[in-house]
């Protein structure tokens, strides 16, 4: 099956947890905080669901639904040894929100993972994913997602407390 049947075939992926620490290498210094998922969440991927960057739509505890950029893998930039699923989500928020539940729906995917010979391209790639992102995230099949009963049922849950 060609590498794209493989991945569309999860999506929308939908997937909630609690927003732990990363590497803290001061991706929010360099303007692009990335929320990370526990092992747990990045352990209950499909096992054939590819590494790379993918988009989607996010949004914390009962808060508002933005669109997002999620990256999937190893870094290979920073060659971790842990893969590791970061949530990057378009929307300036008041403060930070470890531990705080996150919920995502992936919709769609835009490349893989790539190595850089710099700092300054690496973080110009991922400006690139986030436009990109922001542009395909308009279209009506992707939109319908952002109304999905999945962010629904967080906030009613988290209103009516259980
Ligand atoms: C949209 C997006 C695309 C990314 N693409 C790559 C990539 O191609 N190669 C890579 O090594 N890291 C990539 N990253 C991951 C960054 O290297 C990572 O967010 C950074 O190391 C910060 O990690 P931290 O949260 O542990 O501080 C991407 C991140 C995002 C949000
Ligand atoms: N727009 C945003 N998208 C993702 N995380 C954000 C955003 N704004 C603030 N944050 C906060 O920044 C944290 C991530 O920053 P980051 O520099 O990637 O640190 P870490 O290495 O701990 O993941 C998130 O866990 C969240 O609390
Ligand atoms: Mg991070």
């Amino acid at each position: 099956m060609p590498l794209a049947d493989c991945i569309m075939r999860h999506l929308p992926y939908f997937c909630r947890g609690q927003v732990v620490h990363g590497f803290g290498r001061g991706s929010k210094q360099l303007g692009i905080p990335t929320a990370n998922f526990p092992e747990q969440v990045v352990d209950n991927l499909p096992a054939d669901i590819s590494t790379g960057i993918y988009y989607g739509w996010a949004s914390v505890g009962s808060g508002d639904v933005h669109k997002m950029v999620v990256s999937i893998g190893w870094n290979p930039y920073y060659k971790n040894t842990k893969k590791s699923m970061e949530t990057h989500i378009m929307h300036t928020f008041k403060e930070d929100f470890y531990g705080e539940i996150l919920n995502v729906a992936i919709v769609g995917y835009l490349r893989p993972e790539k190595n850089f010979d710099s700092l300054e391209s690496l973080i110009s790639a991922i400006q690139g994913d986030i436009e990109e992102a922001k542009k395909r995230l308009d279209l009506p099949e992707h939109l319908k997602i952002k109304e999905d009963s999945f962010f629904q049922v967080s906030r009613s849950k988290t209103i009516n407390g259980h």
